[in-house]
Parts: C-alpha cells; structure tokens; sequence
C-alpha cells in the first residue's frame, strides 16, 4: 500500500490517522517510512527524504548509527526487559550526572511526559506547594498541570490547552511571558506563599526556536530563590543538543531540577529526572512522592543512550550537525529572508525561520509571524525531497549525518522553493 492508502486505512483505526498529533499536520497527508538511514528517510512511496525533523529532536546521530545499533543487537543478545536493576542503567546515569551541573541523581522514565509531570510532582512534594509557573508557548509533554498556554501541536491546531484537564488544576498554573523578568517576579511575589515551581524551557524549542535574553534564567534562578519556590529546566530538546551539559552548561545557570528525555534514549521511549540529591531522595522508594514504571530504565533504551552519548563525547557530531545548521540557516537568509522578511532564530543544531517579523522574543512575537508561509515552505520543500516539520511551532534540527553533500542538496532546493513560494 502507498502513503494514502495507509493514511485512509489510519483514519478508521486511529483518532486523526495519527498517534501523535503534529504528524497529521503533514499535507497533502503524511507519507510512510519504510526505512531510515543516516540523514534520509526512504517512504513507502519510494522517495527519498533528507530528514530535518530526526523525529522532533532525538537523533543527533542520525537514523541508524552503526554504534548504536550494535550496541542494540549486542544488548537483544542478552534479552530486553528484566523488571530488575541493569548496570547499564547505572553507566548512562554516570553519564548524565558527569555532564550536567545540576544533577546529582536520576530517575529514569519513559517519555519527556513523564519526566515533566513527575518533575512537577516532586517541586510540590518537597516545597508542600501548589503553584506552578509557565511560560506563554513552552511545551512540557502531554501533562495535566502544564497543558496551558503550550507550544508545539497545542499551537498548530490553536487549542488553548486541552479539554478534559479539571479547571482546579489549571488555576494552579500561572502562565507568564518568556523573556519577561519583571512579570515573573510580580506573579511569582504574589504567589509566594504557595508556589512550589518555575519550570521553563530554557531555550524554547516548541513555538519554533526562541533563545532567552540577556540574562534571564540567571534572574529566574534569582526569583525561584527569592520566593523559596524550585527552579526546573525543561531541557528535554535542549539536553545533550546545544552541548553536553545542555542549556544550564551553555547559560551557567543551574536549575533545582532538570528533566531530560529526546537525544538521552538514542532514539528509544526516555525521560528522565534529575536534581539535587535532597531534592531526588524525596521521590519513592526513599521518600513520599510516587514514581514508578515498569518500562523504566529500559535495557535497550540505556544501551542506546549509552552508546549515543558515548558517541557526543567526541567533537565530530556536535561540529558536523552545528555547522549544517549554520550553513542551512544562512542559505534561508539568503533565499528566504531577502524576499520575505522575517527572522532566524538559531542556537547550535536548531532553528526556525519567522516569516515577516522582525524579532520574536516571545510566544506573542510568534503569534505575529506567517506561519502559513511556513506550512506551504513545508509541502514545497516535502515535494523536492525535504522534510521539515509541518508547523512553525517546531524547529529544525541537524546531525552528525547532515554532512556537507547533503547540505547542498538541501540548499540548492531552498533555492528552487523560493522561486516559487508565493507571499
Ligand atoms: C521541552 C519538552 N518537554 C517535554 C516534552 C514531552 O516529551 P515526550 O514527547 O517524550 O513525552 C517535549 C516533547 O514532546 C518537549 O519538547
Ligand atoms: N514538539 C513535540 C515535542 O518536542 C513534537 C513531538 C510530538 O508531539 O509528537
């Protein structure tokens, strides 16, 4: 069957056609992998894409590297699933704590999701608080508490949060602008005595890519101080893609608790948690707040994440993929920009292009921008062999495959597309 076929055969057996929102956004209807290799997905049609989406975010390797897949079929050998603790669960967390200066311990899960509501659990466990600050267009996953006011798929189908999440809750979560000091600092003041969180994306990678300002998180970490209320780092695209120590390496700012999940499984369901030891000692079995999974800390997810971060550890990746990025982002300057106006918002392997405005320091600025332009520049770019996310609530990332021939394959079709992309 071809893509088509497939999607009307989806659309009986799955809300949407989909499993995932945002992959419906995909017109004239989302095609079908039939493999994926290095920087090129193969379609059940026959074409051959260049991949600038890496499954929204965790394949900075790209598809099918050959360390991580053997490190997979060494790991099949040995069987897939215990139910018990893994060394290797106890190497990959080694890792992450060697790397990222906040945290101390970990608590692996099964998604981003995961981590951010288990994350959000913990600030109210440990502070005995409700309240939790947001940010206006920041995605944390499909979680109750932070459902408001997100970015991605949220904002592509223009739901303000979702149905079905009880308003006692919501009202628990105040939502304030990114880059915007001087509000968060007058709710937080005034939500002093009950809130228990700031959590924030510290690079906003689901309303496309927005970078904080100035000094911004180190004035979040100032305000959380101030009000005695917890400090969390959403770096679940940021983890392990702007640098080995993520976002608070890069900005030298260190959050209380971190979530992490994308690029830390080498491409197998992940999240993660982590923090502070005193903070991490309250979740069970040490302390009172519940956490538990029966996929957690799955062997084949710590050997790929294992092998993948073993495999960021030397500087070929994060120099391949970052310079694909920059040369990438300067051929939209030169094709795009000039012609349509807008801006580029860019950090090491991830970007999104904002047609027709001229700064977008926020989710309100974004809200300004063409995002239709970006929806045809997504079917026109699809039609010659490049894929990038439907919406310009998502960004662009690039990998160690992005090599220099793939490159200018890609921009020698940007060119074309801006030929006949119409305003
Ligand atoms: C910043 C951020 N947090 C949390 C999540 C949720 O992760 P997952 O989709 O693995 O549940 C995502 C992505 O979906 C994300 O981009
Ligand atoms: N923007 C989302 C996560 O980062 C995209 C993943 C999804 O919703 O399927």
């Amino acid at each position: 069957m071809n893509s088509k076929e497939l999607f009307e055969k989806a659309k009986e057996l799955f809300p949407g056609g989909v499993n995932s929102p945002i992959r419906a956004a995909v017109k004239p209807y989302p095609f079908y992998v039939k493999k994926a290799e290095g920087a090129i997905l193969t379609t059940v049609d026959g074409d051959e894409l260049i991949d600038y989406v890496l499954a929204y975010g965790p394949l900075i390797l790209g598809h099918q590297h050959p360390r991580v897949k053997e490190a997979v079929e060494e790991q099949l050998e040995l069987g897939w699933l215990y139910g018990t603790p893994y060394e290797a669960e106890i190497k990959l967390a080694e890792k992450i704590i060697s790397h990222f200066p906040s945290i101390d311990m970990v608590r692996f899960v099964n998604s981003g999701t995961e981590a951010t509501v288990t994350a959000i659990r913990l600030a109210r466990g440990y502070t005995k608080r409700k309240k939790i600050i947001k940010f206006d267009g920041c995605y944390h996953g499909s979680n109750d508490s932070l459902l408001v006011k997100a970015g991605s798929a949220v904002s592509h189908y223009g739901v303000p949060g979702s149905a079905g999440i009880p308003e006692e809750l919501s009202r628990l979560t105040l939502v304030v602008p990114f880059n915007d000091v001087e509000t968060t600092e007058k709710v937080a003041k005034e939500n002093q005595d009950d809130l228990a969180a700031i959590i924030v994306e510290p690079v906003m990678g689901n309303a496309g890519v927005i970078l904080p300002k100035d000094n911004f998180l180190k004035e979040l970490r100032r305000i959380a101080d101030d009000v005695g209320a917890l400090l969390i780092f959403d770096e679940v695209i940021t983890g392990y893609r702007l640098g080995l120590g993520g976002a608070q390496a890069r900005y030298n700012v260190i959050p209380d608790i971190t979530t992490l999940g994308k690029i830390i499984g080498g491409g197998f369901p992940v999240g993660a948690v982590g923090g502070k030891k005193e903070i991490m000692e309250y979740l069970a079995p040490s302390g009172p707040v519940f956490n538990a999974g029966t996929f957690n800390a799955h062997p084949v997810t710590m050997i790929a994440g294992l092998a993948t971060i073993s495999e960021l550890e030397r500087d070929y990746v994060y120099e391949t993929a970052n310079s694909a990025a920059h040369a990438v982002v300067k051929a939209i300057e030169q094709e795009l920009v000039s012609k349509f106006g807008g801006v580029v918002n860019h950090i090491a392997s991830m970007f999104q292009w904002f047609p027709k405005v001229e700064k977008v320091e926020n989710y309100s600025d974004a809200q300004k921008a063409d995002r239709a332009l970006i929806e045809r520049l997504h079917t026109e770019l699809l039609k010659r062999g490049v894929f990038i996310a439907p919406s310009m609530f998502e960004a662009w990332f690039t990998s160690a495959a992005h090599a220099s021939d793939i490159v200018e394959r890609t921009i020698d079709v940007i060119s074309e597309v801006a030929k006949v992309l119409q305003a």
